[in-house]
């Protein structure tokens, strides 16, 4: 696990922000962080990222302790806040010149990994424009810049694809999936579910200071209460849940699709003639059951994961905005 924490509390006067919260993140992959208003993602992210200390339990991130070792946490971190206040007069590339500096990147690399950096977020011909000058969706894409420039193994965003238009959010998507093929570990708060839906391999929800447990394998487990409320979540509520467990195969001719799914092992519904409801544990299981399916004749024309699941199971549960 890249991110581990073990019932962290962190308290503003009198209110838990976050309140004996678990969770564990694994390596590599990108993690999505849900839940209301209020909820503590925020407190949480400041937590991880070394920028806040929790008063009680423990974190690791990337092996490290923020609190004992905020340094080496910084290094290893990119943190990106939902709004990034940058230096007004500073040009973009200053901006990240001055981050690959204080972030120790060897300085005969600098200039290259501030354009390359550039280039990635599509901002290199505003190099020279001073950031008062960006719009606020360009101000985040310097902002996610700026949380990669030192080549961090863990990547930390606050709802980073605010303000962005839809070629950056999907940019944004196709750069964490990258990213996270590379090794980098990725966990990323956001309100826009539909979308988190298709860049996140898990999601964790946090309600009321808690990771409360999310399942998020389709609108039966969703709408049944798959959703544990935040006093009943215990133990392996913290280890967030694969997203693309719910998977929907349309085909021709749909007596041969359902005599398929009856035949075989696998768990699922007719919802309609001509197309059914898989629930799959992940990504190569989607695979074999799709090649098991073309193997048996069946002439499949739509197969993919059933998306909104995200939403319905967010939905259902307890309405807690702060
Ligand atoms: N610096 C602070 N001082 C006092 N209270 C705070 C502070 N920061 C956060 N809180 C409170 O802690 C709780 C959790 O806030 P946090 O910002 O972590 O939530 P969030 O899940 O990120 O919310 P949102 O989705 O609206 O960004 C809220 O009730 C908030 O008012």
């Amino acid at each position: 696990m890249s991110i581990e924490a073990v019932q962290v509390t962190r308290y503003f006067g009198q209110a838990a922000a976050v309140w004996q919260l678990d969770l564990s993140v694994p390596s590599g992959s990108v993690t999505g962080l849900v839940g209301p208003n209020g909820a503590g993602k925020t407190t949480l992210l400041l937590m991880l990222a070394g920028l806040l200390r929790p008063d009680s339990g423990s974190i690791r991130v990337a092996g490290l302790d923020p609190v004992a070792q905020p340094r080496q946490v910084h290094q290893a971190v990119g943190w990106m806040p939902d709004a990034f206040g940058t230096w007004d007069s500073l040009t973009c590339s200053e901006i990240l010149e001055t981050f690959a500096v204080a972030q120790d990147v060897e300085r005969s690399t600098i200039m290259d990994r501030v354009q390359e950096m550039l280039r990635t977020v599509h901002l290199a011909d505003m190099a020279s424009a001073p950031a008062r000058v960006l719009s606020r969706g360009q101000k985040q894409r310097l902002g996610l810049a700026r949380a990669l420039v030192h080549r961090p193994q863990v990547l930390l965003l606050d709802e980073p694809a605010s303000g962005m238009d839809p070629r950056s959010r999907a940019d944004l998507r196709i750069l964490l999936r990258e990213l996270a093929g590379a090794g980098v570990t990725v966990l990323v708060s956001s309100h826009i579910l539909g979308e988190l839906e298709e860049m996140v391999d898990h999601v964790a929800f946090v309600s009321r200071g808690r990771t409360v447990h999310g399942a998020v394998s389709g609108a039966d487990e969703a709408g049944d209460a798959g959703v544990e409320t935040a006093e009943g979540s215990t133990g392996a509520a913290g280890r967030p849940r694969p997203v693309r467990t719910a998977w929907r195969m349309r085909a021709l001719d749909g007596d041969l699709l359902a005599d398929w799914l009856r035949g075989s092992e696998l768990a699922g519904v007719v919802e309609e003639p001509g197309a059914v409801r898989l629930e799959l544990a992940d990504d190569r299981a989607a695979a074999q059951a799709l090649r098991q399916a073309v193997e048996a004749g069946v002439e499949v024309m739509a197969f993919g994961p059933v998306t909104g699941t995200l939403e319905e199971t967010y939905l259902a549960m307890e309405e807690e905005r702060r």
